[in-house]
């Protein structure tokens, strides 16, 4: 198997605290086992996340000196809106801090109490902004995206029956919209198939329901079309970017993750009158609508992250990294969600840990591990994310019970991944003599930042 070199070459280098085992096992202690709580000088390899850790370019930097920082009609802001139209293709373009704030944005416009917002898994601020303006999010993804070893394509689909039958129970008047992630974080970073966008899109437009999409890893899904879907193959990124954004009626984007910037986001929609009330509500949460609450620098960085990141150099690249580390703990036996998604390895925690019992935080304890093995920060994405059920008040229960190993974009090479890959596998060898977690500190909402554990 051949992986490519990294296109890029290292200019300007951040060192790694290097630590010992000893004092891991005190950091993690001190962070109550919640990989969350450590400071960035006590990781050494930090795959916490690929959310605002990504090495910006030479051309980005250079573009952080030319911020036009006037409170209104910042020239960056124009250059923004400029690109975004260009290779997403909306109308309109709302500048956001970050995700969260186009997640707020859009649920406080388009949600009114009692909806139901379906959508292709959930995630978790997604969720919770739908279900602060009182939605209910209805998961309509495919069933085998709930299995981490059933190896598809497009696992990242939604289940057209599943919506079907959703529309013909509460009908299409209580579906503001269908909330469409490109690809799916939580199942493992899977792909939408283009067929898939345009039967969601037309299924969609005949109740009169608009498609939001959460763009968040939108060039990730376009490059899995590029590679997996049927008559893309000769197909740029860009004009694939562009046809998937043509089944939507608009979208949030974090450009922490695919707009290559460290902070930013957007909130995009054709509809006038969305764009109307977007704007009003803009200048109350975020600032005016020609900055969203970033620095005109910062605009500038992400309308030039947008340029560089439908290279296809680049995201081939990215997408390999991936697959590197996946092949390497697949060949040592490592249970790990197939197939390879475009942003993480993800290790099914379940499976790892079989005799671990889901109330005693599998994904949770084996991050604690990983960390205290070799110094590598990975993200739980399990019980503990997934919260508590509203009503009954009990945890909700996922099937995929995993720890993300998130790679940043353009910051580790393959030699880092040959370290998280060996402190897996010895993880591995020594799995039966690890026991579970106790939650002893449960903050209320999205408990996983802040939660606090103790060894069984
Ligand atoms: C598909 C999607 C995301 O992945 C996402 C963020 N993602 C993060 C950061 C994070 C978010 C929530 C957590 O429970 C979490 F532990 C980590 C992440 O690591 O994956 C956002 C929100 O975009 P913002 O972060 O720019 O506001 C919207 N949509």
């Amino acid at each position: 198997k051949h992986y490519v070199a990294e296109p890029y070459k290292i200019k300007v280098i951040e060192p790694i605290s290097v630590t010992t085992k000893a004092e891991r096992e005190r950091f993690i202690a001190e962070a109550g086992y919640n990989t969350f709580l450590l400071r960035s000088n006590q990781c050494m390899i930090d795959l916490l996340t690929d959310s605002g850790t990504t090495a910006m370019s030479d051309n980005q930097w250079a573009g952080m000196m030319l911020g036009d920082e006037a409170y209104a009609g910042s020239r960056n802001f124009l250059h923004l809106q400029e690109v975004v139209r260009e290779y997403y293709g909306f109308r309109h373009i709302v500048p956001t801090h970050q995700g969260r704030g186009a997640e707020n944005l859009l649920s406080m416009i388009m949600i009114k109490p009692g909806d139901c917002v379906p959508g292709n898994m959930y995630f978790t601020t997604t969720r919770a902004h739908q279900e602060r303006n009182g939605a209910t999010f209805v998961d309509i993804i495919v069933d085998e995206a709930h299995d981490s070893q059933l190896d598809l394509p497009f696992k990242g689909n939604v289940d057209l029956s599943k919506l079907e039958r959703l529309i013909a129970e509460v009908g299409a008047e209580r579906i503001p919209y269908l909330c469409l992630a490109v690809t799916v974080n939580l199942a493992g970073g899977q792909p939408v198939s283009m067929a898939n966008m345009r039967a969601v899109h037309k299924l969609c437009a005949a109740h009169g329901i608009k498609v939001m999409y959460d763009a968040t890893r939108c060039i990730e899904n376009a490059y899995f079309i590029k590679t997996r879907e049927e008559g893309y193959a000769d197909v740029t990124i860009a004009a694939i970017l562009k046809e998937m954004m043509s089944y939507a009626d608009g979208c949030t984007m974090s450009g922490k993750k695919d707009c290559l910037v460290n902070i930013g986001g957007f909130l995009c929609m054709n509809d006038e009158e969305l764009y109307q009330k977007a704007s009003e509500l803009v200048v109350l949460f975020e600032g005016m609508p020609s900055y969203g609450g970033m620095a005109g620098r910062d605009m500038e960085a992400m309308a030039r992250g947008i340029v560089e990141s439908v290279d296809y150099n680049y995201i081939h690249h990215r997408v390999a990294q991936c697959r590197y580390l996946a092949d390497k703990l697949d060949e040592a036996g490592i249970p790990v969600v197939k197939p390879t998604g475009g942003h993480a390895v993800f290790i099914d925690a379940r499976a790892f840990l079989p005799h671990v019992a889901q109330d005693r935080f599998p994904a949770q304890t084996l991050a604690a591990e990983l960390y205290v093995e070799s110094g590598v920060r990975a993200m739980e994405r399990g019980i503990v994310s997934a919260g508590r059920n509203r009503e009954t008040g009990d945890h909700h229960r996922p099937k995929l019970e995993l720890v993300r190993l998130t790679l940043p974009r353009r910051v580790y090479t393959y030699a880092h991944l040959d370290t998280v890959a060996e402190a897996c596998i010895a993880v591995y060898k020594r799995r039966g003599r690890i026991a579970g977690l106790e939650m002893i500190h449960e903050p209320k909402v999205l408990r996983f930042f802040t939660a606090r554990f103790q060894p069984l």
